[in-house]
Parts: C-alpha cells; sequence; structure tokens
C-alpha cells in the first residue's frame, strides 16, 4: 500500500506529523526522498507535489493520497474516492477582481480574462454561469496580473485574506472551499489495509480537542458527579479499593472536550470527585 503526501509546501509538515500521530512512523527521514518506509511493512510514503498527487493515485503510481480538495478537483479524476476530510489545510478559491474596478459580479465578466492556477475548477466555474470568459493558466503570482493588464480577474486561493488586501484584490464569489482529504483509487478501497490507515487517521482527527479526565469518587457521591460530566458517551467507572477511612470509592474515567474541563473539574469537584487527572488522548478509535 503506497500513500502519496505532499513533498514540500504548507502541507508537507502538518501531512507527516499526521501520520506519525497515526502510528505511521516514517522509518528513513522523510526530507529529500522519493520514498519512506513505514513501521508496518505493507505501507510506504511517496512524497510528490501537492498539484500531482491525485494523478498519482489514479495512474497506480500510488494507492491513497493526502492533499487538498483543490487539487483533486483540478486533477479531474474520476477514479479516486474521498476517504476523509483532515481538515488541515482549509483555504478558498475564489473569484477576485480589483477593489476599486466595475467587476462586481460573475455577470460583469462577459468578455473578461481571467488568470488562475486552476484552469480547470475555474472553467466547471462558469460552465453553470451565464458568463464564458476567458481562462489564462499561470503558474504563480496571479494576484498580480489584473495589475500589469494579463487579466481582469482572478480565481486563486484566500485563507486570511491578507495576500488578497495588499494586492487590492476583493473577492466576487466563492468557487470552492477546500481542506485536506485521504483518498483512494476506487480500485484498491477493498484492501483492508485501506481501512485500518482511514481508522488509524480519523482516530487523530477524533482525538483533538478531547481530554480525558479521570478522577476518584466516593460511592454515595457518584449520582452527583455523573450529573455534571458533560457527556461523550457515559464515563466508565470502576470498584476502587476503600479509601484511608474505610469510605467505598469508584474511579470515574471521561472523555471531555477540552472547552468543557475547566468547568467540568470545579463542578466534579465541588459534587465530591478527588484526585482529578486530566490527560491527553493521542487517538480516539471508534
Ligand atoms: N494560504 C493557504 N491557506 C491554507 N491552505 C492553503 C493555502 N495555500 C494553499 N493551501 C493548500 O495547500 C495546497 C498546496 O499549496 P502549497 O502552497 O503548499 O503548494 P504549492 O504552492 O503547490 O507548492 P509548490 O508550488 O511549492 O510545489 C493547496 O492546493 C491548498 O489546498
Ligand atoms: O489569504 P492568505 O492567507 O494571504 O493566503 C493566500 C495565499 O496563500 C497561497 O500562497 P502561498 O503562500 O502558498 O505561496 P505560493 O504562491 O508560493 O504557493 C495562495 O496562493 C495565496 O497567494
Ligand atoms: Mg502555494
Amino acid at each position: 500500500m503506497r500513500i502519496a503526501v505532499p513533498n514540500k509546501g504548507r502541507l508537507h509538515e502538518p501531512t507527516i506529523d499526521l501520520l506519525e500521530r497515526a502510528g505511521l512512523h516514517l522509518e528513513n527521514g522523510a526530507d529529500r526522498k522519493l520514498y519512506a518506509d513505514t513501521v508496518d511493512p505493507e505501507v510506504t510514503v511517496l512524497f510528490a507535489r501537492a498539484a500531482d498527487i491525485p494523478e498519482y493515485v489514479s495512474d497506480g503510481a500510488a494507492d491513497l493520497g493526502i492533499t487538498g480538495f483543490d487539487q483533486v478537483r483540478e486533477a479531474r479524476v474520476d477514479d479516486v474516492a474521498e476517504l476523509l476530510d483532515l481538515e488541515f489545510g482549509r483555504c478558498r478559491l475564489v473569484l477576485a477582481a480589483p477593489e476599486d474596478g466595475d467587476i462586481d459580479a460573475v455577470e460583469d465578466l462577459t468578455g473578461a480574462t481571467i488568470a488562475t492556477e486552476f484552469p480547470n475548477v475555474t472553467t466547471d466555474f462558469f460552465a453553470d454561469t451565464s458568463v464564458d470568459p476567458d481562462i489564462v493558466e499561470v503558474s504563480g503570482a496571479t494576484e498580480l496580473t489584473p495589475h500589469v493588464e494579463m487579466a481582469d480577474a482572478i480565481v486563486d486561493i484566500t485563507s486570511t485574506g491578507t495576500t488578497l488586501k495588499m494586492n487590492r484584490l476583493a473577492v466576487v464569489e466563492e468557487v470552492l472551499a477546500s481542506s485536506v482529504r485521504l483518498f483512494g483509487r476506487e480500485d484498491v478501497l477493498d484492501d483492508p489495509k485501506v481501512d485500518e490507515v482511514r481508522t488509524a487517521l480519523s482516530s487523530v482527527k477524533r482525538a483533538e480537542g478531547k481530554r480525558y479526565l479521570m478522577m476518584n469518587v466516593p460511592r454515595d457521591r457518584l449520582d452527583d458527579v455523573r450529573e455534571v460530566i458533560p457527556g461523550l458517551g457515559g464515563p466508565t467507572i470502576m470498584d476502587i479499593a476503600d479509601g484511608s477511612d474505610g469510605e467505598a470509592m469508584v474511579a470515574v474515567h471521561a472523555v471531555v472536550n477540552e472547552r468543557d474541563v475547566f468547568e467540568t473539574i470545579t463542578d466534579v469537584k465541588n459534587a465530591g470527585a478527588s484526585d482529578i487527572l486530566v490527560t491527553e488522548i493521542e487517538r480516539l478509535v471508534e
């Protein structure tokens, strides 16, 4: 099983980090190599440009791929299926035009020229509209093209909006919302390894923002404590040896959203819990 992942750029590090956290540790270094083995002898990682990954998966050079949804759409591969939204690399492909110009709506683009690194996504977008502008493919610095009279508008990636603003461009319309996805070629989806990889990656995503809470509770206060633990499924309750004064005690373990931890600690303490421990969770397998 070969997984194609971004070899550089902003998606490289978070992808490697995710594989590591999922337990798919890379064995022989990730830098400047084409391939890396992982702890799983059946799983190899192939490093490729983010834009080439969908094609690698479709062609069979790799079986699974991790890259932006924008790249999957641009590659127009029809034999791959999405397996998981990895929820990072969030950005939008937008149609943008000079702030002080007269393009305020898609309809203003009749006879116009659009510069983009995403000619296919752009073509598909305009196919659903009443206008049919010329599309010019560029390979970078797209935001510059309206200022050098190469284009009237652009379709480009934005996330914070800083680059558009710096170039005095305003969003006319959203073309596509993107984030990084795990996807696979349809003819390998039955391989149990695919599900293993998907489960491992989704277990990391599920654990993000969660904490594991452990505490001791006198048995006769258990109901009060249970009431104040915000539910992500019921807590686990275990008998423990009686307290020093012979009081019957139980251990209560629960998975809690990180943002609820502060309040929950106060609440369970007031309800009678003691020896409260909070730990991070690496993975949460369904
Ligand atoms: N500003 C951004 N915020 C969030 N995600 C982004 C942003 N820019 C790009 N991305 C996502 O990252 C993907 C790859 O972009 P990145 O800039 O890392 O690679 P690249 O420009 O293709 O790299 P290179 O040209 O150096 O190979 C994009 O297709 C998109 O999904
Ligand atoms: O809305 P913002 O936060 O400003 O992000 C948008 C910018 O990010 C990307 O460029 P990147 O930094 O990847 O440089 P690149 O053009 O070299 O790929 C994208 O092409 C935009 O130019
Ligand atoms: Mg880039």
